[in-house]
């Protein structure tokens, strides 16, 4: 250790530079990299050292000796302990600000020999109740029905009644359904020992619709009590239109296990976004946040330049939501994704809203994209939606190879989109405009829209 080095338990005055990733407020003292939760950039905080690591240290705040004028009282009561929003004690506009410069940050640090304009960050103008879907772990804590969010770095759950960024009729759903598993003393899975069954719940509704569906994830299938607890269910919520059960039986973070069966009802629900209509299965990826989704969807046709001609490629398509956004006006839309489910609905999507030039092939992106490529396959447009890991090296190679003349680059973290922006613009493509989209007020989450061309187009 050096001798510079800060020291668990010192007490330091910070001034507070910018936003971390996590939403932290990030300091440097004797040039070490100081994480402090709560803390916003622009403050200077008397911090008390909590962890010391090799490449940075993380301290809590003792006081704050300048505060900043962005800085408001979180609505939430358990912001505290819950962890699941970062931003609520920072103002709309700020968190807007700061997450534009998260993206800045990204790209200064990724792709510095490339640093496009950041554009400023769409946001909501109610940033509240905008969640579709609850995911929850559950829970018997106490001899009560627990479920929430884990604390952060924890297994302990915080008892989560009713959240502020979640639609209230998931609310409403999940409130009855841990009343309908108490009063049945359903055995809730037990995640030390392996053992009872109930583990997740997942509630999706459908703000257009108001249609909403009940997956309850469950190590056992069939559940326990099953009978009794599903005409339980049916009874006090009468306007769930689909109610499935998912068997994950294994020791695993993955929520969903393999297998869904339909408990009563519809196998899927309904969503609407502008014009199209959208069916979806309880594995299928939906966006979280409706509203938002039409501002993402409308920055991707706006930058994709599309005339009426073109072939274009919604690799990591979900449900085929963007690929259908863009559908009326492209000659040929194609979608790929890993999940047989989304296929399926991707398919059904597209004939619903009568799109007969949108086709859909499951598989894994990287592997598709290169196997076309070689096979003299040149789309017009590619628009790419992947998971935070970013985009795989071979599917990048294929997009080289293929000369793609203009790449859309939906992106949910910063720090990969950085990274693969540097690595295309090093195969010959132009950084042309970054977009973030607000999709998750009150978070530490930032969506953006990257649009990349061929240097010699
Ligand atoms: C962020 S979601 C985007 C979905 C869709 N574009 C949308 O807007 O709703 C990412 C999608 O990538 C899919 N996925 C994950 N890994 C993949 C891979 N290697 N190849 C193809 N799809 C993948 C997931 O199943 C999920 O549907």
């Amino acid at each position: 250790m050096s001798p510079m080095q800060l020291k668990k338990g010192e007490v330091i005055g910070l001034p507070i530079r910018r936003l971390g990733i996590n939403g932290e407020g990030v300091g440097f003292y004797r040039k070490q990299v100081v994480f402090v939760d709560g803390a916003i950039p622009g403050e200077y905080v008397t911090t008390r050292i909590t962890e010391v690591q090799k490449k940075y240290a993380r301290g809590e705040i003792l006081r704050l000796k300048k505060p900043s004028s962005h800085r408001v009282k979180p609505p939430c009561p358990i912001y505290q302990q819950c962890g699941g929003c970062q931003l609520q004690h920072i103002d709309y506009p700020m968190q807007l600000r700061l997450k534009r410069e998260l993206v800045e940050e990204a790209f200064s640090r990724y792709a510095k020999q490339e640093m496009p304009t950041i554009r400023e960050t769409i946001g909501m103008e109610e940033p509240w109740t905008y969640r579709n879907k609850a995911q929850l772990p559950v829970r018997r804590q106490a001899g009560g029905v627990v479920m929430g969010m884990y604390t952060p770095g924890s297994h302990h759950l915080v008892d989560m009644k009713g959240c502020l960024v979640q639609h209230p009729e998931t609310d409403r759903i999940l409130d009855i359904v841990r009343q309908v598993l108490q009063d049945l003393s359903i055995p809730l899975y037990n995640e030390k020992k392996h053992r009872g069954a109930v583990r997740h719940l997942v509630v999706r509704v459908g703000i257009a619709t108001k249609e909403a569906q009940l997956v309850l994830i469950s190590r056992e299938d069939p559940l326990p009590k099953e009978d009794a607890l599903v005409k339980e269910l049916h009874r006090r919520l009468p306007g769930v239109s689909s109610f499935i059960v998912n068997h994950n039986p294994h020791r695993t973070s993955l929520v969903f296990g393999e297998k869904s069966r339909v408990l009563w009802g519809e196998e899927k629900i309904t969503e609407g976004l502008g014009k199209l209509t959208f069916r979806l299965s309880a594995p299928a990826f939906f966006q979280l946040n409706p509203s938002q989704t039409v501002r993402l969807y409308d920055t991707v046709l706006n930058v994709a330049g599309l005339s009426g001609r073109e072939t274009v490629v919604d690799a990591y398509c979900g449900a085929g939501t963007i690929g259908l956004w863009l559908a009326g006006h492209a000659a040929r839309v194609i979608g790929m994704d890993i999940v047989p489910e989304a296929i399926t609905d991707a398919r059904e999507n597209a004939a619903m809203n009568r799109i007969d030039h949108a086709e859909y092939v499951l598989g894994a992106a990287e592997e598709l994209l290169p196997r076309w490529a070689d096979q003299g396959f040149r789309p017009d447009v590619v628009v790419a939606d992947p998971p935070r890991t970013g985009l795989g090296e071979d599917f990048m190679d294929a997009l080289l190879r293929a000369e793609v003349p203009r790449f859309v680059y939906v992106s949910c973290n910063p720090s990969t989109l950085a990274k693969d922006c540097n690595r295309l613009a090093r195969g010959g493509y132009a950084i042309r405009s970054v977009q973030p989209v607000d999709m998750f007020p009150q978070t530490s989450q930032v969506e953006s829209v990257t649009l990349l061309e061929r240097k010699n187009q």
